[in-house]
């Protein structure tokens, strides 16, 4: 238990120095985010104009107020005029008003519809594009960044920036359009007083920077800790199995409060930095109205300016209230969009280390000849190699086996065919073209890997044996289960091929599991084919029937198995024995079992000259 630590946040370690300046870069991220919106410039257009149009409307209001009460005043002070001309007055200026009230809110409506769909629209776009980009980052990112990781960054981080441009942005340039708009009628009707009215916005302004800063700092570190917490979460529910097993769920209660109570004292923070920069920007907004009183009145008493203009002026300043108060959501929205566009981005402008060079060429194959040419390959460049060296040639028809311990780099090996990861030196071609110089799709169509460990989707069993080629025939998914022994139990199935197999295959056992992954690599009928310790979960007398199957099968593809079984790949032309990364014996089973080394240790300890051979294994063998 004293072993067992909580998992670090280094969710990109190669990608935690670029912290900092996601801190610095903040405008620049917030000006990408901004400039997003322009995938839709006549909807945002639209979303403008009508936030404009809201916004006349809005200071149309204090307007006519003022001049309505200036109106009302004089014919009150003016005995000649029948009380029912003012009332006819008064009630057509109210109508007016009413139409003001009534275009800013129907303009206002439209505005925020326009920015909703917007929002709408980029929160699909970027999915997408999030979604093709974890497609295409390889197997070295996947290695580095935990999938919970990444869930928070497709989905909070996302949401992060898409709020914004829901939210943030139109009421930020509502904000923006009301008091540039409203300072301008305000300077033509007395500069004094619009002085005093406009001296809250420094204050806005400076506190407001302020306030941005530190919650895009509060936020940064609070998407961090969310991603935490879905790491645990994500991790705990891969892993239930496992956590009940060892009845660890008090342990993994406990792992997730201490997340979740991180992000809640991140969060508290955050709700902290907002509230103190509120009270000061809130503080000078009453200020200033009691200011523009005090000032306005004393300006009316001594005739400079009428009741109506500072009834104009005070009307202007309870319009700005609640704009005001939406400060501290919008320098919320912002720094949330800032600290989550720089995690969204990152990912988004990564490029992938494995993919189609530039004069990349469709794969042409003749005879299908795989050859490594003194391959070595090392995961991390400053770490030792993992393999070293390698050279072997396989042709179409041909077996090649690959035995060696635990971690000696057999399945490193295999997932360097389809470039899962790119040699460090020498090269790997397939009827003499380079594999980097191949486009990787068509590499992928010709290279089929059934690995060690198997994943099948929560779909149908039909679905997942004809996953590579949805469109086969009925009979290519039956070939594909017959070759790999499971058609019989697919029959039994309460559905049969249409039978869902849960999540991961949790309906099916390991061998099972392994069967079905089995018949879905052999529908495409790749031409070279490589089984990574792909029927370890299956019974021997199964396994037998599986390689039976497979001879006819692949008679005209190149196989590579890998295998501890030695059962499994006696039969190969070629045996490669693998040791910390380099071939230390080769040749067929005879040969090897002479030389009285390795190979021959391993078939003694496995049952020597008892382990039952399959008379199928010496038909198949063919010399090399
Ligand atoms: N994605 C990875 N990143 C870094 N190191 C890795 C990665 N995958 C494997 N390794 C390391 O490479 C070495 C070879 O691993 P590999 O999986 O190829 O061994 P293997 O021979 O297939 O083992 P096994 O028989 O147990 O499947 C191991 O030391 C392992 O720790």
């Amino acid at each position: 238990m004293t072993m067992r630590k909580h998992m670090k946040s280094s969710p990109i370690p190669d990608l935690d120095n670029l912290k900092g300046a996601a801190l610095e870069n903040g405008k620049e991220t917030l000006l990408r985010v901004i400039g997003l919106v322009f995938r839709y410039p006549w909807r945002f257009a639209l979303a403008t104009a009508t936030s404009l149009a809201a916004s006349i409307s809005n200071l149309a209001i204090p307007h006519l107020l003022g001049a309505s009460v200036d109106t009302a005043h004089s014919l009150l002070q003016n005995h000649d005029v029948s009380s029912d001309a003012v009332i006819q007055t008064l009630s057509f200026a109210s109508l007016l008003l009413v139409a003001a009230a009534s275009f800013r809110g129907l303009f206002q409506m439209i505005s925020g519809y326009q920015s909703e769909l917007i929002a709408q629209a980029i929160g699909r776009d970027l999915r997408v594009a999030f979604f093709e980009k974890l497609q295409r980052l390889g197997f070295d990112f996947h290695d580095r960044i935990h999938s919970g990781e990444l869930i928070t960054r497709g989905m909070l981080d996302l949401e992060g920036v898409r709020g914004f441009i829901e939210n943030g942005m139109q009421r930020c340039i509502s904000l923006v359009l009301l008091v540039s708009f409203g300072s301008f009628l305000l300077f033509s009707e007395d500069v004094t007083l619009a002085l005093v009215t406009l001296s809250f916005v420094p204050v806005i302004g400076w506190r407001a920077g302020r306030m941005g800063l530190s919650l895009r700092r509060a936020w940064t570190r609070l998407q961090e800790q969310l991603g935490q917490l879905t790491r645990v979460m994500e991790e705990n529910l891969q892993g239930s199995r496992v956590v009940r097993a060892f009845s660890s769920q008090n342990f993994e209660i406990r792992k997730f409060d201490t997340a979740g109570d991180a992000a809640l004292s991140l969060s508290n923070e955050r709700i902290r930095v907002r509230a103190s920069g509120m009270t000061m920007i809130t503080a000078g907004y009453y200020l200033a109205m009691i200011a523009v009183l005090w000032v306005g009145g004393r300006r009316v008493a001594a005739g400079q300016i009428t009741i109506g203009q500072l009834t104009e002026f005070l009307t202007f300043m309870t319009l700005l209230q609640m704009p005001v108060r939406q400060v501290g959501m919008i320098m919320n929205s912002s720094a949330r969009a800032i600290s989550s566009g720089k995690r969204l981005f990152e990912i988004l402008d990564l490029p992938p280390t494995v993919h189609d060079s530039f004069d990349a060429r469709e794969l042409v194959v003749d005879k299908g000849v795989l050859r490594f040419e003194d391959v070595s390959f090392g995961y991390d460049r400053s770490a030792p190699l993992i393999l070293n060296k390698i050279s072997f040639q396989l042709k179409c028809g041909q077996t090649l086996g690959i035995v060696g311990p635990s971690g000696s780099g057999k399945s490193t090996l295999a997932h360097l065919i389809p470039r899962f990861y790119d040699v460090t030196t020498g090269r790997i071609t397939i009827d003499g073209q380079d594999v980097r110089n191949i486009t990787l799709d068509s590499l992928r169509n010709v290279v089929g890997i059934i690995q060690q460990d198997v994943f099948l989707f929560d779909d149908s069993v039909a679905s997942n044996v004809a996953y590579v080629d949805p469109d086969a025939e009925e009979h290519e998914l039956v070939d594909a289960a017959l070759t790999a022994q499971i058609h019989g139990f697919i029959g039994t199935l309460p559905a049969g091929y249409a039978t869902r197999v849960g999540e991961r295959g949790v309906n099916l056992s390991g061998g099972q599991r392994q069967r079905v992954s089995i018949a879905r690599g052999m529908v495409p009928k790749p031409k070279i084919l490589i089984f990574d310790d792909a029927t370890s979960a299956i019974d021997a007398s199964t396994e037998h029937q599986v390689r039976r199957a497979l001879r006819d099968a692949t008679k005209a593809q190149a196989t590579i198995i890998i295998s501890h079984r030695l059962s499994s790949l006696m039969h190969a032309n070629e045996i490669i024995v693998l040791d910390k990364g380099s071939i230390i014996e080769r040749g067929t089973h005879e040969r090897l079992v002479r030389a009285n080394g390795v190979y021959a240790a391993l078939y003694q300890a496995q049952g020597g000259a008892n382990l039952e051979r399959h008379p199928l294994d010496e038909e198949t063998r063919v010399s090399a």
